[in-house]
């Protein structure tokens, strides 16, 4: 059966189901599914395997299906004159995407591959190029947790796996060491360690007398609940799957909440009763934030670089849209690709990849780097000046082209989806705890109801400020927010704060960094650090300034 005849059965089967009753039953959306795409799949039908529904994929398909309805309709009645005037360009890209589609087809065609356990697949992946996130996945150690997790959204994991890396030495008391928290797709391989040699992305942050010194500090990095190196995310084995198949879009939503639990978990594992400090850069900001309001009593100082304490619309646009393009690729086939002869949605994590750079870095630089230069001809090509060319042309083109092309590989598009909507659903303000509270009392009972919302009588009464306070807040709109915001976050008021913002970044614009501080010193902090930085790599300055981050970091680790 044909792709589209496929799809078309999935939608009226889909139909029937909702014309039937409000909300479809799981099992007649699992049998749905099983005609679909998947054809050899090895989902099973129970109430644990229901899938979930994707109304605006539903949406795209029945524009699809009338698109090709009128297409048919309106064929015209003479063949196309054939001429080289009426000949298309070249696409070397296209051609280039179709070869990588090719490519794929032949390697997961095998389906050895695609049932292969880590190490199996580490080998597979060094005779080819792709996936490479099996491939970073080697050198950490693995935090089991064996019975149901609880989450907040009403999702339970039966178990799971948390994976993670530490430098230096943990002193006898315990006292040392350091939650470092990752941006949305970073592994926990921050450095290179003697079991895994390869840089790591915070390379140059990490080490000897570097900015997170491990001459001093006991440094932990793990990868997030939800990710897919090496932690249970979407790619993992759903344990109550007989046929040993991933969750796929079967995983819960997850909150940041959710992540930071899990790596306590960790901690307690590990005896650690309180950190020296949690840090963290973009979505590990949120972490950070989200570590010491559930523990309180176990942060001792707090970091967050380019981070926020509420997620922005700007923000939640920017990541929606990368969801979209993701989601919209054939490949993606509503998460379920992790079948043997299945191939990952590449094209669409490429695309998604391309838009998340451009909000990851910042137009100055750009201009600094890149200008308007087009690239120039290969030796293939000639010396001569190129023409211009639809496709990337422009050096900032190839650059965007080149970075998707670099990542479309190495990240599971699901763990995307999942801890992007988490970054999203992240808010700090009194109103989103209480209802994020409720949920989860509501979902899993009183008994596994955590202190997300406050309670006023166990959160210390703001304090009386030692100095006058100068609102640092540009936008009118942000002043809105402040009051419930600082609510939220008010049991922060003890604790040692560092604050880094990036005056060129887009995703985590400065004044979401200036509210976080303002936040703080309404409740009567005083021990509250704001750095603001005029560095032209927008978003990325975290993983690129080490002189300037760095310095503020290691600082404020060493004077508090
Ligand atoms: C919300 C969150 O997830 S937070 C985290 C978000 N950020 C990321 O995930 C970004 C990840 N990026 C990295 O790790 C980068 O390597 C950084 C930021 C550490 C370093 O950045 P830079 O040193 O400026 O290098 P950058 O990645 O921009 O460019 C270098 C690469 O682009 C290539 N390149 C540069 N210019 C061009 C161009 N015009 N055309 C094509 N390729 C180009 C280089 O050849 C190089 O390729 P390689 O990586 O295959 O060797």
């Amino acid at each position: 059966m044909s792709r589209s005849s496929t799809r078309l059965l999935t939608t009226s089967i889909r139909s029937l189901a909702s014309s039937s009753s409000h909300t479809p039953s799981p099992s007649l959306a699992a049998a749905a599914y099983r005609r679909s795409d998947i054809g050899t799949s090895r989902y099973a039908s129970s109430s644990v395997h229901s899938q979930p529904e994707f109304s605006c994929v539903d949406a795209n398909e029945r524009r699809g299906q009338k698109l090709q309805r009128l297409a048919e309709q309106s064929k015209p009645s003479c063949s196309t004159p054939s001429s080289s005037a009426l000949s298309s360009v070249a696409f070397p890209c296209v051609d280039a995407n179709e070869a990588r589609e090719d490519r794929l087809r032949a390697q997961f065609s095998s389906p050895q591959l695609a049932s292969a356990t880590d190490s199996e697949s580490q080998e597979v992946d060094e005779s080819g190029p792709e996936p490479s996130y099996t491939k970073v996945v080697s050198g950490y150690q693995l935090y089991h947790h064996p019975r149901p997790f609880k989450l907040d959204y009403g999702g339970e994991l039966p178990q799971f796996d948390l994976a993670y890396e530490t430098w230096g030495q943990l002193n006898e008391d315990k006292s040392n060491a350091i939650l470092l928290h990752t941006g949305l797709s970073a592994s926990s391989h921050a450095a290179s360690t003697q079991s895994n040699p390869a840089k790591g992305w915070w390379e140059d942050f990490i080490g000897p007398n570097k900015t997170l010194d491990t001459n001093k500090f006991f440094i932990i990095c793990t990868n997030v609940l939800g990710g897919c190196y090496g932690s249970t995310g979407p790619s993992s084995a759903h344990p109550l799957d007989a046929t040993g198949a991933a969750y796929a879009t079967r995983f819960p939503i997850l909150s940041i909440f959710d992540m930071v639990r899990a790596q306590f978990l960790l901690l307690d594992h590990l005896g650690i009763d309180r950190l020296y400090a949690s840090v963290g850069s973009s979505m590990g900001g949120m972490q950070s934030i989200a570590a010491a309001h559930l523990e309180r009593s176990r942060v001792a100082r707090l970091i967050s670089i380019s981070g926020c304490a509420r997620s922005a619309p700007a923000s939640i646009a920017l990541r929606y849209a990368q969801r979209s393009v993701l989601m919209s690729d054939p490949n993606w086939n509503r998460g379920f690709y992790y079948d043997a002869g299945q191939l990952p949605p590449h094209t669409g994590m490429k695309l998604a990849r391309q838009i998340a750079t451009f909000t990851y870095r910042s137009g100055p630089e750009w201009e600094q780097r890149f200008g308007r230069a087009r690239r120039v001809a290969t030796e293939e090509e000639g010396s001569m000046e190129l023409d211009p060319a639809l496709c990337p042309d422009f050096l900032i083109e190839t650059y965007l082209d080149h970075q998707g092309e670099q990542f479309c590989l190495k990240y599971d598009a699901n763990s995307l989806i999942y801890i992007s909507k988490a970054m999203d659903l992240f808010d700090m303000s009194d109103h989103a705890l209480c209802d994020l509270q409720l949920r989860r009392t509501n979902a899993h009972g009183a008994d596994h109801s955590t202190n997300l919302a406050l309670d006023r009588n166990a959160t210390p009464a703001p304090r009386p400020r030692k100095r006058q306070h100068i609102s640092t807040l540009s936008s009118p709109a942000a002043h809105a927010y402040v009051p419930a915001l600082a609510r939220g976050m008010a049991r922060l008021a003890d604790i040692p704060t560092l604050v880094i913002g990036v005056q060129s970044d887009i995703l985590f614009p400065v004044e979401q960094q200036r509210e976080i501080a303002e936040c703080l010193r309404l409740n009567g902090n005083d021990s509250v650090r704001y750095y603001e930085l005029d560095a032209p790599h927008g978003h990325d300055s975290f993983l690129i300034d080490v002189q300037n981050v760095g310095g503020a970091i290691r600082g404020f680790l060493e004077s508090e």
